[in-house]
């Protein structure tokens, strides 16, 4: 049982369109080899707030990502994202909100090398089944607007990182998940798409949540969280 509490502040919080969690717990494992890779992780990412987490690695930072984005099921604990519980879908309903209400962005882009960059964009309206936004108007968003019929062979990694991004706001998600998203880049260029990711999210009032090595970078985030030994604490 939740405390009561907890529970209606979970629900008074069901009309944020962005991210709620609230007392997540993941175990990993079982037997001597258990890993709490979260620990009672409670965090609140409103529409329009660019959020970043930082940590050593092994900290748990992937899996708040996968908690988050319905990719892991909690062992306990709640999940809203755009007011619906993730932790208490079924398999078909928390694939269709995944679709539907987050983009994932990756820390090289994830492209498939054979679609130029239009045709990236239009691969998750595809599978999303949700009219999307138009690609060559998203495209011009993030600088590309030149670029459209480019493979990825043919792009910069920054043009890449940049496709990715379009990629994944292109069916207009509350939530956006980006995982190292500077990894491959020099600083000029981290700079820039870490700048981009600012404006999208404040333009289009997406919940960001971007996991980064990258302490250059914070500055464009409203907030900045810590992640030690699964634990989560505000920092800045
Ligand atoms: N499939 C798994 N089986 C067992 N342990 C796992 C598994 N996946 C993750 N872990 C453990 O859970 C903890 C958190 O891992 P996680 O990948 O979330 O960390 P991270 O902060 O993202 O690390 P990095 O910065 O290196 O990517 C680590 O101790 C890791 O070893």
């Amino acid at each position: 049982m939740k405390p009561a509490e907890t529970v209606s502040e979970a629900r008074s919080e069901k009309s944020t369109s962005g991210l709620v969690m609230r007392d997540v717990n993941l175990q990993i494992g079982d037997g001597e080899d258990i890993v709490n890779a979260l620990s009672d992780v409670s965090l609140v990412v409103k529409p329009g707030e660019f959020v970043a987490i930082v940590g050593p690695s092994g900290a748990g930072k992937s899996s708040l990502l996968a908690v988050a984005g319905g990719l892991t099921t909690p062992t306990s604990g709640t999940v809203l994202v755009a007011g619906r519980d993730m932790t208490v879908a079924g398999n078909r309903e928390r694939t269709a909100l995944r679709r539907e209400a987050i983009g994932f962005v990756f820390q090289s882009g994830n492209l498939i090398p054979a679609l130029t960059a239009e045709d990236q964009l239009r691969l998750p309206v595809k599978f999303g089944g949700k009219k999307g936004r138009d690609p060559l108007e998203l495209l011009a968003e993030v600088g590309l607007a030149e670029k459209a019929k480019r493979r990825p062979h043919q792009l910069s990694g920054g043009e890449r990182q940049r496709v990715g991004i379009a990629r994944a706001l292109m069916t207009g998600p509350s939530l956006l998940l980006v995982d190292e998203p500077t990894a491959a880049l020099d600083r000029q260029r981290s700079r820039e798409i870490v700048e981009l990711l600012a404006r999208e999210t404040r333009e289009h009032g997406v919940a960001t949540i971007m996991v980064t090595h990258d302490h250059d970078v914070l500055g464009h985030c409203d907030t900045v969280h810590e992640m030690v030994d699964g634990r989560l604490s505000r920092i800045d």
